[in-house]
């Protein structure tokens, strides 16, 4: 009716929330909210610290889902490591389109405060080493900046000694009858998955049929998406470093552009690539 303001309590909003849980209660949002403490005056840097938060609670999900998924594929049962392996990479997808909103900060305007980040950096993410580790880019050095606390060094190295999604993979297709190297499979997983020809020969054989190996062949798509989005997110970072700090060292201490450029040639399922050659 015009002139009555609408009440949606009328509607049947609950607007009383004493004793009862509400919105905020159940996110945390006290928590989450009050987690962005900026330590210059510099007005981007609450966009640089809230870029970063929320790439890591993406992040935290994506862990989530690889983990629950490498569970999936090393107990044959692939249907529901799909939907996880494709949110991952859906995830992914999220985290490549959020550098455009980075990208608005100008090289000017980073260094109003980049003095004050000290030698802190992405570089010591603890979540994006586990991300890599869990798919299998295994680097014993890369726990060193994590020695100074014990509970995420530990959660680190457990992952590093763990069996990669990949690795899973591996031993599907040897389970399915497919002859894999035995040095493959009793390998340590601590260290990367080196290209195998026995494995080559099984994907070939998959990819040659389709039909008769779809749950296979299937898992290697939903593997190759994981991978094309996650090196897109790469180029993105290292296109983004280069158009605000240029050719500057890191605060982490490497390179910067140079050592990102060298990340861009890890490929972590290498015989899903090397296979297409061949088809
Ligand atoms: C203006 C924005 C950014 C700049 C200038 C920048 C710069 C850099 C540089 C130079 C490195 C190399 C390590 C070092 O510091 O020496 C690095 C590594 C890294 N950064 Fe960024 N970064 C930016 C934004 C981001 C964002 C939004 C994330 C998301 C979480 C991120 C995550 C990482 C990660 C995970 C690494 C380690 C990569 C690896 O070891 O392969 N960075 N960054
Ligand atoms: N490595 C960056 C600093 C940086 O980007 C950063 C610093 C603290 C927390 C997160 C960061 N993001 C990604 O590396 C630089 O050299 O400017």
């Amino acid at each position: 009716m015009p002139g009555t303001p609408y009440d949606p309590a009328d509607d049947g909003a609950q607007m009383e929330f004493d004793g009862r849980m509400s919105y905020g209660d159940y996110l945390a949002l006290d928590k989450v909210l009050s987690a962005q403490s900026p330590i210059s005056s510099a007005h981007d840097e609450m966009l640089f610290i809230i870029q970063h938060q929320t790439s890591e609670l993406w992040m935290k999900l994506a862990i989530h889902e690889l983990v629950a998924a490498k569970g999936k594929i090393a107990a044959g049962d692939l249907s529901p490591a799909f939907k996880m392996l494709t949110r991952v990479a859906r995830i992914f997808e999220q985290l490549n389109s959020a550098w455009q909103v980075l990208r608005t900060m100008t090289p000017s305007e980073y260094e109003e405060f980049r003095d004050q980040l000290g030698q802190s950096s992405g570089f010591q993410s603890y979540q994006y080493r586990a991300i890599e580790y869990l798919a299998g880019n295994k680097n014993a050095a890369m726990l060193r900046p994590h020695a100074h606390i014990p509970e995420v060094h530990a959660w680190l190295d457990g992952l590093l000694h763990e069996t990669s999604l990949y690795d899973e993979a591996i031993r599907l297709l040897a389970r399915e009858g497919f002859a894999i190297d035995k040095a493959m499979l009793e390998r340590g997983p601590s260290t990367p998955h080196e290209e195998n020809e026995s494995v080559r020969e099984a994907w070939l054989e998959v990819y040659r049929d389709p039909r008769k190996h779809w749950p296979l062949y299937e898992l290697a798509e939903k593997l190759v998406d994981f991978e094309d989005y996650f090196r897109r997110w790469r180029f993105n970072h290292v296109t983004t470093v280069e158009r605000v700090i240029g050719f500057k060292r890191g605060t982490g201490g490497t390179s910067g552009v140079a050592y990102l450029r060298r990340m861009l040639e890890v490929v972590l399922f290498p015989e899903l690539w090397s296979i297409r050659a061949d088809l």
